[in-house]
């Protein structure tokens, strides 16, 4: 008989963590990034001027009833950890630790009237990965093994940040830049983005990888416009460059960028049914975060999904969460590294300092740990609180 969930809680914390764009002080990635808000001048320097780290990190803790905990990290906050306690607890407590699919469907199905994506399905996939994380600590296995096993010995990353030729310098396979400049800042800062892309290729030489993050920011006619711009520049994907609502436009972009550019997009999208329709659009690399899009019980399916399409499927960051995932499917041939130090110049735990022995790549590369569940463990260090119980 398979161990039985005996409690489920869930703890808030501040800075950094989860959330990763709660950080203070100068940091990369929040220095005049274009955004959705771009339109507006007095929220054009800072993200979380509008708010962009008003979550921080939720961690789920789920303890089985002979005391085995597993826990995982995600974004939503104090939100997301009412969610949990008020919510979705009672359909784990008491059930088998092998209930996955039971518990996610009436997660998902017993939400959707407040439900469907965003911060409820941030809070699912906060509970499932810490059902995987205890499932794979009952077994002595890692979540990888739960997967079905490595298809590859070890993880080949590109890095996100502000210095791509650091990047290449510490080993990785390519480096994507945020975009500055949103249409709102028109012909002039169209012209700063591109000259900064002119200036990152002289650095890096021909044949390093260089992509844009425009995190939602354009729309179609400057998407466009810019690709065709960057082409020249040898720009190799163009990342989410609309709002994730615009279906239509994405398959527009997709059929307007010059060949061989890469449209990708995906990591503020959730569940299969989100997924189908991003499929439908053509887009040539899908980047489901699994902390987000519903955890690693929905991403499976989204992964089936999208190898049926001939589309990769590249996760938004996610650290351990989406190394163990990676590793397992053929048509995830690489993963993302966000680099969270401050000016991109050193590699840092992407989580930290929340996780302990998180893994970074060395050299570009990482071997996932074959520690039981996702290999981490929380910094006992790092103080959270519990604002909710049940
Ligand atoms: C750099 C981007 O604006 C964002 O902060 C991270 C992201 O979208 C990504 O890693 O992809
Ligand atoms: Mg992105």
């Amino acid at each position: 008989m398979p161990r039985t969930i005996a409690q489920v809680r869930a703890y808030t914390v501040r800075g950094k963590g989860a959330d990763y764009h709660d950080q203070s002080g100068y940091h990369w990635i929040d220095d005049h990034i274009a955004t959705p808000m771009s339109v507006y001048p007095e929220y054009r320097q800072s993200r979380q001027s509008f708010g962009i780290n008003v979550l921080g990190t939720l961690v789920v803790e789920i303890e089985a009833d002979d005391g085995t905990v597993g826990f995982a990290v995600t974004t939503a906050g104090e939100i997301g950890a009412w969610i949990v306690e008020k919510h979705l607890a009672r359909f784990l407590e008491g059930r088998p630790v092998t209930d996955l699919e039971r518990i996610w469907d009436q997660m998902y199905r017993s939400t959707l009237y407040y439900g469907r994506r965003g911060v409820v399905l941030n809070a699912i996939s906060g509970v499932d990965l810490a059902l995987y994380d205890l499932l794979g600590r009952l077994r002595g296995e890692p979540v990888h093994a739960l997967l079905g096993g490595p298809v590859r010995d070890e993880l080949q990353f590109y890095a996100t940040g502000a210095r791509p030729d650091v990047a290449k310098e510490l080993g990785f396979i390519g480096g994507k830049m945020p975009l500055h400049h949103g249409p709102a800042e028109g012909e002039e800062g169209m012209r700063r983005n591109l000259d900064a892309l002119a200036d990152m290729r002289g650095r890096v030489g021909e044949d390093f990888w260089l992509m844009w993050d425009c995190w939602m920011s354009l729309d179609v006619d400057y998407a466009t416009r810019l690709a065709h711009r960057a082409a020249e520049h040898g720009l190799r994907w163009l990342e989410e460059a609309l709002i994730p609502d615009d279906y239509w436009g994405y398959a527009q972009l997709k059929r307007q960028v010059p060949p061989g550019m890469l449209v990708t997009t995906g990591e503020h999208e959730a569940t299969r049914w989100g997924f189908r329709q991003l499929l439908e659009t053509g887009v040539d690399i899908i980047q489901p975060d699994v902390n987000w899009c519903g955890g690693i019980t929905e991403l499976i399916k989204i992964s089936a999904m999208a190898d049926a399409h001939g589309t990769m499927v590249v996760p938004h960051g996610s650290s351990v969460y989406s190394y163990h995932f990676v590793v397992t499917r053929t048509n995830s041939p690489f993963a993302e590294f966000l680099m969270m130090h401050e000016t991109a110049e050193k590699i840092v735990p992407m989580f930290a300092p929340l996780l302990l022995g998180e893994p970074v790549p060395e050299n570009g590369r990482l071997r996932v740990p074959d520690t039981p569940g996702f290999g981490v463990e929380l910094n006992p260090d790092v103080e959270r609180s519990r604002p909710f119980t049940h």
